[in-house]
């Protein structure tokens, strides 16, 4: 199996799955002829899909579930069993699950579909923009071929990471959350700008291009992030005194506690799903 001749179905046509199919089509790594996406009810937003991409439609009774090469699994926890139902008489074990669903080990599809390669990843929507930071745990039953199938399919929406699939529920709180933490600290910098009377078609660009400068500045090893903190902020100048308000209104540990909170529900949500307590973890 080669990537360009790759038949991928999307189950679930949520947000994350729109960014990811956005980020694949403008890759060009796979034609938008063969990328099928499916949904349980919404038909209007299958169109709209099918119109801005130029993606098909799944239709069970045009095209067999045995035809697609990756299956991708977008839903949310709670819908994968009425989905493992369907798929477990039509597979075979050729056929890669790539799973984007949050909590659900590897080894519950294994139970449920016996032999089946899968392979669990947690991006973030900004694979909308090729731009991704996508963990990735390989299952047992997954080939060296299936794992460089999905690797150049993550790859095509942003930098990937292989990790150990107990590291998930922490790797959710920094990368699969994280743009909502940085979005948020954008939308309270863009009040503040406005509200010191910064006019609202700058205040957007301002600060998206101060984050955008910062962590390219980091992705680029001119220096940890604290040494560029140090760098902005002299003795007694305004960065400063503005840091000093950060940490004593407590945003430090609120940053620490976001990534805390996220990582315990994550692993919370597993639960249902998993033969190991992966609650120990995010106490260590
Ligand atoms: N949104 C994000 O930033 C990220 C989301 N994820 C995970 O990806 C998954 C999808 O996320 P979202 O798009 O945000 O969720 P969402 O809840 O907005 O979308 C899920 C879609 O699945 C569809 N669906 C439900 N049951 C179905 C079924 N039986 N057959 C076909 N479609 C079905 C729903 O109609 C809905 O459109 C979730 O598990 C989420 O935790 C992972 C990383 C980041
Ligand atoms: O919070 C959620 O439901 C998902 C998991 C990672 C990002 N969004």
């Amino acid at each position: 199996m080669n990537i360009q001749d790759s038949t991928v179905l999307f189950i679930g046509a949520g947000p994350m799955e729109e960014a990811m199919i956005s980020g694949i089509i403008q890759s060009a790594i796979i034609p938008s002829s063969q990328i099928y996406v499916n949904n349980k009810n919404n038909k209007v937003r299958l169109k709209e899909l099918q119109s801005k991409y130029h993606i098909n439609i799944f239709q069970s009774n045009e095209t067999h579930l045995s035809n697609f090469n990756v299956i991708v699994m977008a839903v949310q926890p709670k819908n994968i069993d009425e989905i493992l139902v369907q798929l477990q008489s039509t597979l075979n074990s050729e056929q890669l699950i790539l799973s984007v669903v949050t909590s659900i080990p590897t080894d519950y599809y294994e139970d449920k579909i016996e032999n089946q390669p899968i392979i669990r990843a947690m991006p973030n929507t900004s694979s909308m923009v090729g731009e991704s930071a996508t963990g990735m745990s390989v299952g047992k039953y997954a080939t060296n071929e299936h794992v460089e199938i999905a690797r150049m399919l993550l790859n095509s929406i942003g930098e990937v990471y292989v990790i150990p699939e107990d590291n998930m529920d922490i790797f959710t709180g920094i990368a699969g959350s994280g743009p909502a933490y940085f979005y948020y600290l954008m939308e309270h910098m863009e009040h503040a700008g406005v509200e010191g009377g910064l006019s609202e078609q700058l205040i957007r660009n301002l600060v998206a291009q101060t984050m955008y400068g910062a962590a390219k500045m980091v992705l680029g090893n001119i220096g940890s992030p604290e040494i560029l903190r140090k760098n902005v902020a002299a003795p007694g100048g305004p960065t400063e005194a503005g840091l000093m308000a950060l940490e004593a209104f407590g945003g430090n540990i609120a940053i620490k506690e976001a990534v805390i909170n996220t990582t315990k529900r994550s692993a919370e949500m597993n639960q249902p799903f998993t033969k190991f307590n992966s609650a120990s973890l995010i106490n260590k």
